[in-house]
């Protein structure tokens, strides 16, 4: 049990009007607070529910200071913004109770927290440009949020970048989005992740509340824990600021390029282009390009290399053909069938062969890359802060988790090559 925390149901069942909970109480875990069962639950229960009107979304902002942000700045800058407001308001804020039990800066450990030297561990990954991207777009949310808050000195202490950044990593690490748009959901959000549970934060714009249904039976004294999203450890990292050992979830971009030296440079690129098949885009892309792709863990006995994306096993045969005329042919076939270039093998198998090479020196490269990096991470010397160790380990545990992941991939493309 939280102690710290007897007041906080109670008061947040007063403003809601109505009982949040009875199933659940805030305690303490190694992840930070935790919500646990207090009596025998039952699949199926409702183990909270809390009404719109106490959640903390972009329209809380005072109108006053709401209507001079432009369109430029979204929702989770215009809830970071709130945070602070509400913040300098102090014991005065109707939400202090709530804003007191947000975790400290030191508590925090999304990637935009990591200094340099601590962003190089993780150069191998995607999320290395992930983070810079979103530190960008963090500071230009920042600009435009100071100029606002600057009018307003009684409300706003000066905000700094690390304040604000501070409170954005609030918002990513604890919000959901819901029919009201970004939004804080105070007690739901003590909920920590576990990628196997079925039970998610649902919104019912109808009733207008938020609620968790649970998805197995729980005895008094179980932590409950909800899934943030099927989320790899990138996402995790650069959102949460936590990592989970062998998360199933995890994945590697692949980028692949035609060589500028290619004699068909020109003629690829334009059919590459003609292909406008929509790609699905799930919940851990960070950013599309036409020519990134998303490898997941192939599972052993998978038959058709599932994990491997076809669009990138047809952007790999396209960059194998060394005629007009193959890829001529390739146009042809996809006009008259889906209009999805190179989906099925090539007619010609040493091309075929030639393609799935191709994919597999790339994934070589890849793992040698981040096994190098891996091993020469020295082991983490017992003196070493607290802060530093931890982000090593978030660091060892997404790399590894992608090398699983490039090395799936490399024995399915192996074993691919080896039967044509
Ligand atoms: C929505 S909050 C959950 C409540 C949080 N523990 C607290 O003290 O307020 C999300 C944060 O909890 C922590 N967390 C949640 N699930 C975790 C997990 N599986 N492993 C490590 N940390 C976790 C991370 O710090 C994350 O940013």
């Amino acid at each position: 049990v939280d102690e710290d925390c007897n007041d906080f149901l109670p008061w947040l069942g007063n403003k809601a009007g109505g009982e949040i909970s009875s199933l659940l109480s805030i305690g303490k875990s190694a992840y930070g607070r935790a919500l646990y069962a207090t009596k025998d639950i039952q699949t199926g229960d409702c183990l909270l529910k809390v009404p719109y009107s106490t959640q903390l979304a972009p329209d809380n902002l005072p109108p006053e200071i709401a209507c001079l942000l432009g369109d430029e700045v979204g929702d989770v800058a215009k809830v970071a913004l709130l945070i602070l407001y509400e913040k300098h308001l102090g014991k005065k804020s109707e939400w202090a109770p709530y804003i007191s039990r947000l975790p400290l800066l030191m508590e925090m450990h999304s990637s935009v927290f990591w200094s340099d030297e601590e962003l190089e561990m993780i150069r191998q990954s995607a999320l290395y440009e992930e983070t810079l991207k979103q530190k960008k777009q963090i500071e230009k949310d920042f600009l435009a949020v100071q100029l606002v808050s600057d009018d307003f000195p009684e409300q706003f202490q000066h905000i700094t970048l690390q304040d604000f950044t501070y409170a954005y990593g609030l918002v990513t690490s604890r919000a959901w989005v819901s029919s009201r748009g970004v939004s804080m959901i105070p007690f739901a959000d003590f909920l920590n992740h576990d990628g196997t549970s079925d039970s998610y934060v649902l919104s019912d714009a109808g009733r207008q509340h938020s609620e968790v249904i649970a998805d197995r039976d729980f005895a008094p004294g179980d932590e409950v824990l909800i899934r943030y999203g099927k989320f790899s450890n990138a996402t995790l990292l650069l959102d949460f600021g936590f990592t989970v050992s062998c998360n199933r979830y995890d994945q590697v971009r692949v980028e692949l390029n035609v060589p500028q030296h290619d004699a068909l440079y020109t003629q690829k690129l334009e059919i590459l282009g003609r292909d406008r098949t929509p790609r699905i885009k799930d919940d851990n892309e960070f950013t599309y390009y036409e020519n990134s792709f998303t490898v997941k863990k192939v599972g052993g006995g998978s038959r058709w290399g599932k994990g491997i994306p076809q669009s990138l096993r047809a952007f790999a045969r396209i960059m194998a053909c060394d005629s007009q005329q193959e890829l001529h042919d390739l146009a042809k076939e996809a006009a008259e069938n889906d209009g999805r270039l190179a989906r099925k093998p090539l007619k010609n198998k040493s091309r075929e062969l030639a393609a799935h090479q191709l994919l597999l020196s790339e994934m070589s490269r890849l793992i040698k890359d981040h096994d190098e990096h891996i091993k020469s991470r020295a082991p983490t010397p017992p003196t070493l802060r607290e802060k530093s160790a931890l982000r090593q380990k978030l660091a060892l545990d997404l790399l590894s988790g992608e090398l699983r992941v490039l090395k799936s991939a490399s024995a399915w493309l192996e074993s691919y090559c080896s039967r044509l």
